[in-house]
């Protein structure tokens, strides 16, 4: 037997030494449970019990409400999440990507057009959402991007007067605690970000900061000048973005807003629960939800509203399968009509990615010693590779292919896999499904060299998706057509995009490390030049995939024929019902929506509880009390 360096095992020693590293080991073995938070705890709960508020899915922003909602000891809130408590690959950054594909990601598909996606498999793009406490706060890339102020401004021009800049820009600061020094130091950055929310925001000690720093020179040189925030100035900027984790742990929402409350006596938690249907009365107010839990069926009431924050693809699915959605749909799945909406499902935005993989000399492979430091370095210092996201470094740029836009049209981020990295072909293989042909080539340029994934996503894409029921069934996934370059617009932007993104190629460290554009293998595009117009309009119609950010599946706006929410969130047609979440955005913003999703957790609790207060008791009226106990009377007889 010998060590690691070669030399013997069994060499000469009084003991001590042998004790000393057992000791080590120990402590090492056990050293997950120091990454673990207290579990929240498991309600217990009657069936047919009333509450004040019911809120359909603990995610980004069901999580924030349902800690605004609970702030008022009168009211009894209960939350509702389809999945259980997060698991600590959750917690530890570096492991995300584990995250997905396993029982805590809804794993749902899109449906396969036959023109775009094609080098996927199947044609379909995974859609990965997080199924667990925290919803998709638990397994996202933790970047926190606010957006650019005229994304907000696009929301109040459209007679949404509840979302004016400054409302917008007080409920993000609402959230937040600034923990990080350097930004804390820089007044300008200080005063932009909130300092006493629950939500912890930092930057990441990126272990790939001599890359990152080199990639940002050749990003200035390009004409992305760097910038000290990426929230603050954010067209033709680059910079490094802060993230929701902090010392090395993330920071979902229901550790920020769920876990501190876990003491309230007025708020209730059930997990591993789906909610299949909102109860509607006659006279059009919800009432209830009905909800399946370990194979068994359970009704419960709400006198005030029920709260649907499901997210862009369960929100509107929630509400079809409850008789709220597009008549025509609802009578093709046989589902009594309660509202005819629509709006719901419809309208779908996201921002759709194309990746660009340079190769270059740096950084070398990691050796296998150097991996197991890195992990002992994380279970004791909370530093290293796992305490940064596997799927993406913090350096990210925003830019416009219109020389005189006031916002950007593109962003991008990077990934950095050393040479001969095994991480990669996982993850383009499992988190974009690339068919063999397409990863063979990206994992034989990485094999001598090392690669620089630039992460290309569309903000502002013109083209419309949808979501649409399967079958009436709600453990069904539902259908998701998100049309990706549909307008031709998007195709040509992305192009443009993708152009100048590629220039980067030709800068002074690209150049002093080699690097060069790798050449994907995509049967359809390989007769174009690399890197001609050509070439990017072909990879980008067979490779474009997601960043999973869906949006405005339930869009407020004015009327039922333009949105399913009006401006306060409430559901048009129905009383008593709200959809707070990414789906309610009227238009998606400039970069990754966790952010505006907390933010719009923050903005609709505001609103929930100034309705709930101007009217006190009255909201509760006789009628909606005597409804709900005539029909958990008949409920109750039918058991
Ligand atoms: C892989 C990935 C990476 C991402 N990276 C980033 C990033 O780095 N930065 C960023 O800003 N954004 C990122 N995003 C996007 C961002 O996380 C989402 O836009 C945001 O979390 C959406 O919040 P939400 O509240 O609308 O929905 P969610 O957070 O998805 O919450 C919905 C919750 O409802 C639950 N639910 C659904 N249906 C039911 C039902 N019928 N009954 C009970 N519960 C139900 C779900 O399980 C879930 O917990 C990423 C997303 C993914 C998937």
């Amino acid at each position: 037997m010998s060590c690691i360096s070669g030399a013997p095992c069994l060499y000469p020693t009084t003991g001590n030494a042998v004790s000393t590293f057992a000791s080590a080991l120990q402590y090492f073995a056990a050293a997950q449970c120091l990454l673990t938070p207290e579990l929240l705890p498991e309600a217990s709960v009657k069936n047919f019990e009333s509450f004040d508020f019911i809120i359909v899915g603990a995610g980004s922003a069901g999580s924030v409400v349902a800690n605004r909602l609970s702030e008022n000891k009168k009211w009894n809130v209960l939350l509702i999440e389809a999945g259980g408590d997060a698991p600590i690959e959750a917690n530890v950054p570096g492991l995300e990507s584990n995250l997905f594909n396993t029982t805590y990601d809804w794993k749902y598909l899109t449906v396969n057009n036959g023109r775009t996606s094609q080098s996927l498999i199947n044609g379909s793009v995974g859609w990965i959402r997080g199924k667990m406490l925290g919803g998709c706060s638990s397994i996202n890339a933790m970047f926190y991007v606010q957006g650019n102020s005229a994304d907000y401004q696009r929301w109040y021009d459209a007679g949404n007067k509840e979302w004016s800049v400054n409302e917008v820009r007080r409920c993000f600061r609402k959230s937040e605690s600034l923990q990080n020094d350097e930004m804390l130091s820089d007044p300008k950055i200080r005063a932009h970000y909130g300092h006493n929310g629950p939500l912890v925001i930092n930057k990441f000690n990126s272990t790939f900061r001599r890359y990152t720093d080199k990639v940002m020179e050749a990003w200035e040189e390009i004409g992305f000048r760097n910038v000290p925030d990426l929230n603050i100035e954010n067209v033709m900027t680059s910079g490094l973005i802060p993230g929701t984790a902090a010392n090395g742990v993330r920071q979902s929402t229901d550790r920020a807003f769920l876990l501190p409350i876990a003491g309230r006596t007025n708020i209730k938690i059930l997990k591993r629960s789906l909610v299949t249907k909102v109860l509607v009365t006659k006279e059009l107010k919800a009432y209830g939800i009905e909800m399946e839990k370990d194979g068994k069926k359970y009704t419960f009431y709400a006198t005030r509203e029920v709260v649907v924050s499901a997210g862009a693809i369960a929100s509107p699915q929630l509400l079809m399968l409850s008789g709220i959605g597009p008549v025509e749909h609802l009578r093709e799945k046989k589902i009594p009509c309660v509202v005819n909406s629509p709006k719901v499902g419809q309208d779908l935005q996201d921002h759709c990615v194309v990746p660009v993989f340079i190769h270059g000399d740096v950084p070398d492979e990691v050796s296998v010693p150097d991996t197991h430091y890195d992990n002992l370095n994380y279970l004791v210092n909370r530093q290293g590779p796992l305490a940064q996201s596997d799927l993406t470094t913090d350096a990210m740029a925003f830019y416009s292919t219109d020389k005189n836009a006031s916002y950007s049209n593109c962003q991008t981020s990077l990934t950095i896999f050393p040479k001969n990295k095994s991480l990669l072909s996982d993850t383009i293989t499992k988190t974009f499904r690339y068919k063999e042909n397409v990863v063979d080539s990206i994992v034989e340029a990485n094999k001598n060299h090392a690669t620089y994934l630039l992460i290309y996503n569309l903000l502002h894409p013109e083209s419309k998706g949808n979501i649409s029921l399967s079958s009436n069934n709600p453990k069904d996934s539902p259908l998701i057509h998100p049309n990706y370059l549909s307008d031709p617009r998007d195709l040509e932007t992305v192009v443009k995009g993708l152009k100048m993104a590629t220039k980067i190629v030709n800068t002074k460290y690209f150049k002093s490390i080699g690097g060069f554009l790798g050449r994907l293998n995509i049967p359809a595009c390989n007769k174009f030049f690399l890197d001609s117009e050509e070439y990017w309009r072909c990879v980008s119609i067979n490779l474009v995939s997601t960043l999973w950010h869906p949006v405005r599946t339930c869009q407020m706006g004015t009327d039922i024929g333009n949105s399913v929410v009006d401006s306060r969130l409430r559901v048009h047609g129905v009383k008593g019902l709200r959809v707070v979440d990414a789906s309610v955005m009227p238009n998606t913003v400039s970069g990754n929506t966790n952010a505006a999703s907390i933010m719009i957790g923050e903005r609709g609790s505001e609103l929930i509880i100034e309705d709930n207060t101007k009217c006190g008791l009255k909201c509760i009226s006789e009628k909606i009390i005597s409804e709900i106990l005539e029909h958990r009377e008949s409920n109750i007889n039918r058991i």
